[in-house]
């Protein structure tokens, strides 16, 4: 770990990640790089380069990815592991953990957020604020939990899919890789075929 981080990206989603990182209080300095030229600071963080400056501060900085588009995120953080950046886990002080939770590098608990006993989540997720991730679930790379997402025991998310706000997920269901569940959606079944889901139960529109 270093005691400076630069998080990549500096709209909404990166300015809710840089106030979970000023609450978790470990960096002396946190800043953005944003390839968005017009964009100067956030949050009253200070923007100090693009994603082409990434090289230049790699030695003396942590970094982590802002970016909420799943296919995106991906992009960056394979950028950045193969550049051996240091990618930590940022977890808001008010995040309820359960014991043998893993939790890989690159992902965020925002505020509220519960995930209970023997679940692990993948690099690179979003838990957004207020969401749920009860126990024993397995959760992959690159997922994105929206707010006030509820999944029930045994759930198992494949990579790079996207669960839409308030949403919820009856336990043991199994969904594949590259879903998107609608917001407001129920899942009481298992998705085997990557598309966009929605409605309760739910059904497949795309
Ligand atoms: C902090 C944050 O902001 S985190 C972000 C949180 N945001 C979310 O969770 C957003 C979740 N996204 C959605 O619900 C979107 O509507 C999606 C991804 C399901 C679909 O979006 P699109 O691909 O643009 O589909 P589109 O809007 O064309 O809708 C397709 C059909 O599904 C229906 N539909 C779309 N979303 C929903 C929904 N949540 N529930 C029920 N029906 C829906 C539409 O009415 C439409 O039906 P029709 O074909 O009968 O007219």
């Amino acid at each position: 770990m270093k005691n400076k981080l630069l998080i990549i990206g500096a709209s909404g989603h990166g300015k809710v990640v840089a106030d979970i990182a000023l609450e978790m209080n470990e960096w002396e300095s946190v800043a953005f790089l944003d390839d968005n030229p017009a964009v100067t600071s956030s949050l009253g963080l200070n923007v100090i380069g693009s994603s082409e400056d990434i090289e230049r501060f790699i030695n003396d900085h942590d970094f982590f990815v802002g970016i909420g588009d799943n296919a995106i995120r991906k992009k960056v953080y394979e950028k950045l592991e193969s550049l051996g950046a240091s990618i930590p886990v940022l977890r808001h002080p008010s995040a309820i953990v359960g014991k043998e939770v893993t939790i890989k590098h690159g992902t965020v608990l925002m505020a509220g957020t519960i995930v209970n006993c023997s679940t692990r989540i993948g690099r690179g997720c979003i838990v957004n604020t207020g969401a749920t991730i009860d126990h024993d679930n397995c959760i992959g790379d690159f997922v994105h939990i929206s707010p006030g997402v509820h999944l029930a025991g045994a759930v198992t998310i494949g990579e790079g899919s996207w669960i839409g706000i308030g949403s919820s997920i009856k336990n043991s269901v199994v969904i594949c890789n590259e879903v998107k569940i609608g917001a407001g959606a129920v899942v009481i079944d298992n998705i085997a075929t990557s598309g966009i889901y929605v409605g309760v139960p739910v059904r497949r529109v795309r």
